[in-house]
């Protein structure tokens, strides 16, 4: 044995030190960034667990450039991009999928056809459909249905007069309320006690982010599907709350598919909205029960907390600089004069307020992408290497991972002038903001990404909450409450804490008229 070993032991090193010497050295390792804090985690803690999200992130952005080098957990490369032609190029090129994490998480919570994860033609078909419920015309059609929301949740601000109230979980019901209004013409009870008692326990669990979630998900990145398959059957709470979110999704998909189907053979009134146009076989493009049934909870989840986050966010903001808030109700006030309704593309302090806060609050500052085959970067604006030499393009990988960092890229001075990280609802109106060439479907953002799988209620988003805040802001008046910081934190959405952690947002709220 000895003897053997005595061979082998050399041989094992001249393929070791071979290998290293003949594997191509990777690209991301010649760029610039910060040295890594710890092997096991590298920048993850910082990147994804600091107190206030950004906290080194927006640091690394002002040292290095839009384009870095991180180190992720267990020694992994990652390179991060908040580049505005870089950013464009990864989401559109085939060259670049979602993290197998991602794409796994999201079968394992809608099933393996939703539209997040189904590619190419089978994408397009689908996503083609359900965009008849989102384009223009249709979503001008909804204003009744914000509407109806917006009054429900004044009734229900009026119950806690001037106390302090947390707003967040009020916003997260009226959002799914209005996307099952709109989308399916129901409201949420109609989806039942268990989906309801569901998507609250989804919610639970996406508000949580440790040291544990992280090191979880770099290694959970390296196992195989076939495992994933598997993982469905394991008895934690997570994969129980999956498991039947998964299975909820399709009966309750399909139970109001075959409603509505089943009314509109009969000869039945079934009203306009997506779902029944859709399950109708005379529509135009209808869908069969099994491509749309898992598409309801895909839209449900995808419009709920993005949409209720980005309207808390805009209430804090709000009650942190009261003259903004005195002049946007002004505006409120004016534009509706002897009005009932709002002309809302025509309030330029609103519309300068909601690009504002879609920017600095974007529901997903981050997100992970692998390379499928070698490609090359381009860059729009150069960076330094750690040699010293310039860079207009960078070359990835097969397997290397790419953070798509929009939450930087829509804090870039090159973009959105001196003060980056100041609410100054004003650069939209003075032109202080980036003229060139567009960037994303609403105002140069990337809150809604772009690419093949770009937010498909965009539009719907942008309406509800105009609609939702006009409404809120013409009752009430909204202050921060006394020594109760609020931060915000990533975890699977950019959210509001309060000091404990908790996803909250604690605000006085005072009735005007
Ligand atoms: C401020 C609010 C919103 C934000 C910031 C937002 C953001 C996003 C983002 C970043 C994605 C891409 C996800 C990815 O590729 O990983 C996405 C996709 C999507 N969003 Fe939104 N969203 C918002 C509101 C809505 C609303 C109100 C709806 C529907 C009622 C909706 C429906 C969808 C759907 C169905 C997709 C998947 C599209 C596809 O895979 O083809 N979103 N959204």
């Amino acid at each position: 044995m000895e003897y053997a070993l005595h061979y082998a032991a050399p041989v094992v090193a001249v393929v070791l030190i071979l290998y290293s010497s003949l594997r191509r050295r990777s690209a991301i390792q010649d760029l610039a960034g910060p040295s890594s804090p710890s092997w096991i985690f590298g920048h993850m803690r910082q990147l994804l667990l600091s107190s206030g999200y950004g906290a080194h992130e927006f640091n690394w952005l002002n040292l290095y450039g839009p384009v870095y080098a991180l180190k992720g957990c267990f020694g992994q490369d990652r390179l991060m991009v908040a580049d505005a032609v870089a950013i464009p190029y990864i989401l559109n090129s085939p060259n670049f999928r979602h993290s197998s994490t991602e794409d796994n998480t999201r079968n394992l919570v809608f099933g393996e056809k939703n539209l997040l994860v189904l590619k190419r033609s089978d994408h397009r078909r689908i996503r083609s459909a359900l965009n008849t419920g989102f384009t223009a015309a249709t979503v001008r059609s909804y204003p009744a249905v914000f509407k109806m929301v917006a009054e429900q949740i004044c009734e229900q601000l009026e119950n806690f007069p001037s106390t302090t109230t947390d707003v967040c979980s009020l916003l997260n019901a009226a959002t799914l309320e209005a996307t099952c209004q709109a989308i399916l013409g129901h409201p949420t009870q109609h989806l039942g006690q268990e989906f309801v008692a569901n998507n609250h326990d989804i919610l639970k669990l996406t508000a949580s982010q440790s040291e544990v979630h992280v090191l979880a998900d770099a290694i959970i990145s390296r196992l195989p599907t076939w495992f994933w398959r598997a993982a469905i059957h394991l008895p934690t709470k997570p994969l129980i709350v999956a498991r039947k979110a998964r299975s909820l999704s399709n009966q309750v998909g399909g139970r109001i598919f075959r409603e509505k189907r089943e009314a509109t053979v009969q000869g039945l009134e079934t009203g306009s909205d997506l779902f029944s146009r859709l399950a109708n076989p005379n529509y135009s493009n209808p869908l069969a029960e099994e491509d749309l049934a898992p598409q309801m909870a895909v839209v449900l989840v995808a419009g709920q907390e993005t949409t209720s986050n980005a309207i808390s966010f805009s209430l804090l903001e709000l009650a942190k600089h009261p003259d903004f808030q005195d002049r946007l109700r002004a505006e409120i006030y004016s534009a509706l004069g002897n009005n009932t309704s709002l002309a809302y593309e025509n309030m330029p302090l609103l519309n300068a307020f909601l690009r504002e806060i879609l920017r600095l609050y974007p529901a997903v500052p981050l997100s992970d992408r692998i390379v499928l085959e070698d490609t090359i970067i381009p860059l729009g604006e150069s960076v330094i290497s750690s040699k010293g030499e310039r860079i207009n393009q960078i070359p990835v990988r097969k397997g290397e991972i790419v953070t798509v960092a929009i939450g930087a890229y829509q804090r870039h001075p090159s973009r959105w002038g001196k003060d980056p990280h100041t609410f100054n609802p004003s650069r939209w109106l003075d032109g202080e903001t980036y003229q060139g060439e567009a960037v994303g479907p609403y105002a140069n953002l990337l809150t809604f990404f772009g690419g093949p799988h770009i937010c498909l209620g965009w539009r719907f988003a942008v309406f509800e909450m105009q609609v939702i805040i006009c409404e809120l802001v013409g009752k009430f008046s909204f202050a921060m409450p006394d020594n109760e910081p609020i931060n915000m934190r990533l975890m699977t959405a950019l959210q509001p804490i309060v000091a404990t952690g908790e996803r909250a947002l604690p605000l006085h709220v005072t009735r005007l008229v």
